[in-house]
């Protein structure tokens, strides 16, 4: 059975059309990087298989489920790309990654034996446990990344959505993210994830989707590192570094970046 099935989607923002005709499957057990140049559509294609935007052509499934019949959100993990801002009084780092059980208990409930045990367990996955009274903003950005990732394994999720989870995170807690992947998807997890690098992620993904101008631009194995990028010091991978198929041209803005 598929997790995600996204059939000829078309999404606008104003009128403006930023995904077009996108079809994509992601089956049980699978991990899945979506990679592409900045602006190509990357988050919206997931911020659309979460129905945080609304499809203007189009269908999608997650678990077999028509999106807009979907109610069993507890299913589904996110991960944003960053810690949203804090307001007043900051939260700890438990108290952020038991908010990951609200969908699982219900906010009504308090929180329950079953609660603190997934809290905790996701704490020591991604080897925080000992932080886990100390507010949030005392940790660093890697460190609140993995803050993030733990909040959402606490809800036992079968699915983990992540928008570039390790953008501008220290090598360490790349290495802690990956691990903590490594054993969901080992759990039967399935994982679809943007990346702009993979990094130490890389040897997790099953198959890489390129999007470029909105759309699926190359499907198939992640992109191997080559050239100077193979280097034994050059740890991590572009997605310019995926071989276009004869005729496709795949993110030639970063091409003009590469160095
Ligand atoms: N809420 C929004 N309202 C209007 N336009 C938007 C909105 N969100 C994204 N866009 C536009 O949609 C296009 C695709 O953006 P998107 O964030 O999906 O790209 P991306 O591939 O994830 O980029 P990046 O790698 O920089 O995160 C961009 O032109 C962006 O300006």
């Amino acid at each position: 059975m598929s997790v995600v099935s996204v059939r000829h989607a078309a999404v606008g923002y104003d009128g403006r059309e930023i995904l077009h005709d996108i079809s994509l499957t992601v089956s049980a057990g699978e991990v899945v990087a979506i990679l592409g140049a900045n602006g190509s559509g990357k988050s919206t294609l997931v911020r659309s298989i979460l129905g945080l935007v609304p499809l203007s052509h189009g269908r999608i499934e997650l678990f077999g489920t028509a999106q807009r019949k979907f109610r069993d959100w507890a299913r589904v993990g996110y991960v944003p790309q960053r810690l949203g801002a804090g307001s007043g009084v900051p939260a700890t780092v438990g108290e952020v990654v038991a908010s990951g059980r609200l969908a699982r208990r219900g906010i009504f409930r308090p929180a329950g034996a079953v609660d603190k045990a997934a809290v905790q367990a996701a704490l020591t996955d991604v080897g925080l446990i000992d932080r886990i009274n100390d507010p949030v903003t005392t940790l660093s950005g890697g460190q609140q990344q993995r803050t993030l990732i733990a909040r959402a394994l606490a809800g036992k999720p079968d699915l983990l959505v992540l928008d570039e989870p390790t953008a501008g995170v220290d090598a360490a807690s790349q290495e802690a993210f990956a691990g903590a992947l490594g054993r969901f998807e080992e759990g039967g997890g399935t994982i679809v994830l943007v990346a702009h690098e993979l990094g130490p992620l890389r040897p997790l993904i099953d198959r890489a989707v390129v999007v470029h101008e909105g759309r699926v631009a190359h499907e198939g194995p992640p992109p191997e590192p080559f050239g100077h990028h193979a280097d034994p010091g050059h740890d991590h991978v572009h997605p310019h570094a995926v071989q276009p198929a004869p005729g496709i041209c795949v993110a030639p803005a970063d091409r003009i970046t590469a160095n």
